[in-house]
């Protein structure tokens, strides 16, 4: 079988990190591998598969021989190196928002639209965390009765702000515990721990935040619904790892919670969990401390959407997933399977 050179740009970040893991995890042909990161992290190593390799600093040379780039790095960087890995003959897979709504660039998620991979130019985005976690349950209802407006809110994690989130959260946990004043908040607008920050992003003339427009102008372009209606309001809350989300479907058709639910049990990437009588919390509905660290997003708590005066259109449910694997690394990586 061939071999691919894969380099990693922003391999010590949360992504980056579990992109590695992800790589060695879904026994992807990988040669080679790549380290880079900024010039900080340059000599310390990573292991991959059970040997160390050296991070190098990245520059537009690093990419030179690579066959596969996987982007982890933030907009900026992505914007200022990546356009170098396709001029070296590399195809990229980038999860930084820079690329996500170019018409010449793919937004992936494999369960959906992986035919989109085909006419890339070198650069395949991977979307926003919250609206892979979204879309993954809500396109297999679409399939069956034709979505036409989602109203979502988020539960987004720590961790959603990368490694200096997670460590912000954990050091005012500690503080809390210790009884000791709360270290100021850098990653975060307000303090997190004891509280909920209604924003993610700046905000627009209308008042969204950019994550919130995510949902709608990637979800479109994934789904290739130009006209899907969404209204989203994304809320960072201190849980360390894996988004949570309360999303209400209105569907062109009729739809029954029985095909609801046939349809959700069956369909790729989900994991239905849904049992009011169950013993344990931990069996009735999702929650984000059963869904971190693994690949699939648990749906539960379907029900029928009351509020709808057309009673038979509206679906409405809860969904967990850890965005840092399917949310970010593990869908590169699937995107990256694709091209093999
Ligand atoms: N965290 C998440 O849940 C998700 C993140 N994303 C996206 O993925 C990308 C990475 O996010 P995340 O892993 O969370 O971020 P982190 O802050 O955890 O990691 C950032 C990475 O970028 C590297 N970096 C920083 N400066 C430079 C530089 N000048 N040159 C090269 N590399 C540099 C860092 O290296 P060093 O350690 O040396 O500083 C580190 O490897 C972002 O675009 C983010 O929007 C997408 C979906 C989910
Ligand atoms: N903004 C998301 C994570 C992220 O990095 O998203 P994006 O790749 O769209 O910037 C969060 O904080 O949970």
């Amino acid at each position: 079988m061939k071999e691919y050179t894969v380099a990693i740009l922003g391999a010590t970040g949360a992504v980056g990190t579990q992109m590695l893991a992800c790589l060695e995890e879904q026994e992807f042909p990988v040669g080679k591998i790549k380290l880079l990161a900024s010039a900080r992290s340059a000599g310390k190593t990573l292991s991959f598969r059970g040997e160390e390799v050296v991070i190098e600093e990245a520059a537009p040379a690093a990419f030179e021989g690579c066959d596969i780039v996987l982007g982890a790095a933030d907009d900026a960087i992505a914007k200022q190196l990546l356009p170098a890995a396709v001029e070296a003959g590399a195809t990229v897979v980038d999860n930084s928002h820079a690329f996500r709504m170019d018409p010449e660039v793919p937004l992936v998620i494999p369960e959906i639209n992986a035919d989109d991979v085909s006419w890339h130019k070198g650069i395949i985005s991977n979307p926003n965390c919250a609206t892979i976690i979204a879309l993954v349950p809500t396109w297999p209802l679409h399939k069956v009765a034709g979505v036409k407006r989602m109203i979502v809110s988020t539960y987004q994690a720590a961790s959603g702000a990368g490694a200096p989130g997670m460590a912000e959260l954990e050091a005012q946990i500690a503080a809390m515990g210790r009884g000791e004043a709360i270290p100021e908040p850098k990653a975060f607008a307000a303090q997190l721990v004891s509280n909920l920050i209604p924003q993610i992003g700046g905000f627009d003339d209308e008042g969204y935040t950019s994550e919130e427009m995510k949902l709608q102008n990637e979800g479109r372009k994934i789904m290739h619904l130009p006209e899907l209606a969404v209204c989203c309001t994304c809320v960072r809350v201190p849980v360390l790892r894996s988004h949570s989300e309360s999303v209400t479907l209105e569907f062109e058709r009729d739809i029954t919670l029985e095909e609801a639910r046939e349809a959700l049990a069956g369909a790729p990437g989900v994991k239905l969990v849904d049992d009011r009588g169950a013993e344990s919390a931990h069996d009735r509905f999702p929650m984000p401390i059963d869904t971190s660290d693994q690949d699939l997003i648990w749906v539960g708590r379907l029900r029928r959407d009351i509020s709808n005066p057309e009673a038979a259109r509206g679906i409405t449910f809860w969904c967990c997933g850890d965005q840092i694997r399917k949310g970010a690394a593990t869908n590169a990586v699937q995107i990256a399977k694709l091209l093999v």
